[in-house]
């Protein structure tokens, strides 16, 4: 099919949407020589079309109708950029169901409902393209699922959610407070429209559940990845993971092991000398093993307006080549696989824990004995000076031991008259 001008309607007009339409205007002219075709934004569904004017050349793409898009023959491509799962799921399934081919940066409802989104695109023919919705600008989906085809993978981890980078950096680095470092990540368009999603941890989960299912081919979804979020860390854990050299990151981790997969999101002590270490503000990297290429790690802006609208872009000039060529990607859904998915308390870390103490000759080795008790070792213990009523901080680092062995050892801990108050409690991300 020799179409000269391929249509697309975007479905919101906030960070990334407004992104996108930047970005193909930067590329008008490109368009042609790449592509063979001309994208043109026919339609953009908005709340407020208002508000919305200011931000076009001709404000007749404006609409509030859905089925304006939804029954135009002439919209091949809709790009889903509102975000959450309803009306977004109603409307890309609607388009599928249309044989229209979607692009989407929507990570909420891909960890969710993928396999129901894949399998509707696969029916219908088209293209359903996602690459947006995991670590923003970095290209990770086609790289794992093209490039890296060739491997069994073991592990994808790294940092996925810009938000809390950018809070832990300005922390660390600035000594920024929680909720300024917040504020400003939100005016500069990387929060989620509920920022809650990315300083809980729940964003980067659903991340880590889309990697995990695309780099082990079997389904993971949300509910099977163990979240800790950002919000209870404090200037002294960034301050006692210095002094140890580490720094503290939001990891996303995805093992596959003999026993199943390991998914899990938490803040974690990392070297000062591992690459992560430095990866700061909005930045994200994703880290690969596999058995044939071994490690191969993936670096750029994790959010953004244009970081992401280079993402969806990319997915639509995807499309726009396959119409062109009068075929799909065909790579659909890539879970042939049903693993299991392990329980957290199967997993294996060492732990950092910060605890007040009562001051007195004996607390030490009272500890030890307890985390003894349930086969916890102990690999570094800081104590320091009293403070007021007779209590002093200790800071303890442990071998690598079992989630459930430890939760036990700390329940057991906890209760204790010596224990005044666990203060922190984080995993070290390493052997
Ligand atoms: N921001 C980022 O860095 C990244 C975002 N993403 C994902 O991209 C998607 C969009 O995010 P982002 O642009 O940041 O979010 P925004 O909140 O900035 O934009 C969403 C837009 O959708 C509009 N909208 C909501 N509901 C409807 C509706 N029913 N009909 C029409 N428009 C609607 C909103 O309108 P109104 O203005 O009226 O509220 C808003 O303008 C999300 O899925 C997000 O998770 C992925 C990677 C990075
Ligand atoms: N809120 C997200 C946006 C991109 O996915 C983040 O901060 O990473």
């Amino acid at each position: 099919m020799d179409k000269k001008i391929i249509r697309a309607a975007l479905l919101g007009f906030g960070t990334v949407g407004t992104g996108v339409y930047k970005v193909l205007q930067k590329q008008k002219e490109d368009m042609i020589p790449k592509l063979g075709s001309q994208i043109e934004i026919k339609k953009i569904l908005v709340r407020n079309l208002e508000k919305a004017a200011a931000k076009v050349e001709d404000p007749a793409v404006l609409t509030n109708n859905w089925d304006e898009i939804v029954n135009d023959p002439e919209i091949d491509i809709v790009i889903e950029l509102i975000g959450g799962i309803e009306p977004a799921r109603s409307y890309i399934l609607a388009a599928l169901n249309a044989g229209k081919h979607v692009v989407t940066a929507n990570k909420d409802l891909i960890a969710v409902y993928g396999k129901e989104l894949l399998d509707a695109a696969e029916v219908h023919h088209v293209d359903f393209l996602f690459e947006a919705a995991v670590a923003g600008g970095i290209p990770i989906i086609r790289p794992l699922k093209e490039c890296l085809a060739g491997n069994h993978m073991a592990e994808v981890m790294g940092i996925v959610n810009g938000t809390t980078n950018f809070i832990l950096t300005k922390m660390t680095q600035d000594g920024m407070e929680f909720k300024d470092a917040l504020a400003l990540a939100t005016e500069l368009g990387y929060a989620e429209a509920d920022p809650t999603a990315d300083i809980e941890g729940l964003d980067a989960g659903r991340k880590v559940a889309i990697l995990a299912s695309v780099a082990f081919n079997s389904r993971v979804v949300f509910d099977d990845v163990y979240i800790e979020g950002i919000t209870k860390i404090t200037a002294k854990d960034i301050k006692y993971a210095k002094e140890m050299g580490c720094d503290i990151k939001l990891l996303g981790v995805a093992k596959n092991t003999e026993e199943g997969i390991e998914a899990y999101v938490c803040p974690m002590l990392i070297p000062s000398s591992h690459p992560l270490a430095s990866v700061n503000d909005s930045y994200n990297a994703v880290f690969v093993n596999g058995d044939a290429v071994e490690n191969a790690m993936f670096y750029g802006r994790g959010a953004g307006e244009l970081p992401t609208a280079s993402a969806v872009v990319g997915d639509l000039f995807d499309i726009a080549r396959n119409i062109k060529a009068n075929c799909c990607a065909r790579i659909g859904c890539t879970c042939y696989k049903e693993l299991p998915v392990k329980k957290m308390a199967d997993t294996y870390s060492r732990y950092f824990m910060r605890l007040i103490v009562e001051d007195r000759c004996g607390v030490l080795a009272e500890m030890t004995a307890v985390f003894a008790k349930y086969g916890v070792s102990v690999a570094q213990i800081i104590q320091r000076a009293a403070r007021a009523e007779e209590s002093a901080e200790v800071v303890v680092i442990t071998a690598k031991v079992r989630e459930g062995d430890f939760r036990t050892a700390m329940e057991d801990l906890s209760g204790r008259s010596s224990v005044r108050k666990v203060s922190s409690m984080l995993r070290v991300y390493g052997e």
